[in-house]
């Protein structure tokens, strides 16, 4: 193989360091916070899923939000996100206050999520998945709309925008395929793909990583890397530890609806508490090793590591599947 053919090793990335001010503990202030928040709390009935004081989420960096099952971490995303409302609190992103904001308006301002590919998503081709993504189309406005002109323009831009997009995450070639016919991995591209559909400038993974085969990981972990680099937030609920410590620059941890701990990963997670509840015995395994992203040898517990990460992954995927 010519070194023309031979695929470019993977580069480590710096991580962003230096986001806080003062000592670090739960609700620390950020230097350049993109989302402040004050005050949320969300109850159901007499459960309170989300309670939270303060928090701020830095800019321009990666931060996992992690916790047990029940924490509150998903009820928070959807808070965020104008998917749900809170009984109180406010919060701003990028100095707007969105408390109370509805999920279109807030998509409009900058700050989407990903959304699981459903059945009904799943019957529209990936090209259709990804033209549902962009914002501001002429054709929802029923004046512009009626200007055939304005909106094949428009029409023509979106495809493009999403030709560049599929290229660059390997799923151009399954642009006129159903999105039900891709793989776990390749969905969850996808669903990547389609939140950058509208340029924003805060995207919010709802567990990126489950239902990814090792094969996919590498190149899942890069797109997330990337989005740093071309300047955006990433804000992220993952349950996968390895993928927390090697991609994220920031940690918070939630439990029963509160943050109780925050910070980089490597000192977030000398903690006692947070060792005991997610990484149990294979905290030094690294996932780069696990999943050939780094050369190294594949000793027993990163053999183990792999087993265990597939099986997580499974029940996960299998729980994620709609009811019947
Ligand atoms: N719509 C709802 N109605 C009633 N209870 C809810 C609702 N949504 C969430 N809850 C409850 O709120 C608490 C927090 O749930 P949430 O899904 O936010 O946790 P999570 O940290 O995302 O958990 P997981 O990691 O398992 O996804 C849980 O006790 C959950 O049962």
């Amino acid at each position: 193989m010519s070194n023309k053919d031979t695929p470019a090793a993977p580069v480590q990335r710096e991580k962003t360091t230096g986001l806080h001010k003062g000592d670090i503990a739960p609700g620390v202030a950020k230097v350049d916070p993109i989302i402040i928040a004050d005050g949320v709390r969300r109850t159901f009935g007499g459960l309170t899923a989300v309670d939270v004081d303060h928090i701020e989420i830095p800019r321009n960096a990666i931060t996992a939000l992690i916790g047990p099952n029940g924490a509150g971490k998903t009820t928070l995303f959807n808070l965020l996100t104008g998917f749900d409302k809170p009984d109180e609190g406010k919060w701003t992103f990028n100095g707007h206050a969105l408390a109370g904001m509805g999920a279109h308006k807030v998509a409009r301002l900058g700050q989407v999520r990903t959304f699981q590919l459903t059945k009904a998503l799943g019957l529209l081709t990936v090209l259709e998945n990804m033209k549902l993504g962009a914002k501001d189309q002429i054709g929802e406005n029923i004046f512009r709309g009626m200007i055939p002109k304005l909106w094949r323009k428009q029409e023509a831009e979106i495809e493009a925008r999403a030709e560049v997009l599929l290229k660059k995450f390997k799923l151009d070639t399954k642009s006129s395929d159903f999105a039900a016919s891709l793989s776990g991995g390749q969905r969850k591209l996808l669903e990547m793909a389609r939140a950058l559909m509208s340029e924003p400038t805060l995207v919010m993974l709802d567990e990126p990583m489950a239902g990814v085969n090792p094969a996919l990981t590498e190149s899942l972990l890069d797109h997330i890397l990337d989005l740093k680099e071309e300047g955006m937030t990433v804000l992220f609920v993952e349950h996968d530890m390895h993928m927390v410590r090697h991609i994220a620059d920031w940690v918070i941890v939630m439990a029963e609806g509160k943050v109780v701990a925050e910070g980089p990963p490597d000192e977030v997670m000398k903690n006692k508490a947070v060792i005991d509840a997610y990484l149990g015995s294979h905290q030094d395994v690294d996932l780069g090793i696990v999943t050939g992203r780094i050369e190294g040898e594949l000793n027993t517990a990163a053999i183990d590591l792999a087993a265990e990460v597939k099986e997580i992954d499974s029940t996960i995927a299998k729980r994620k599947e709609p009811r019947k």
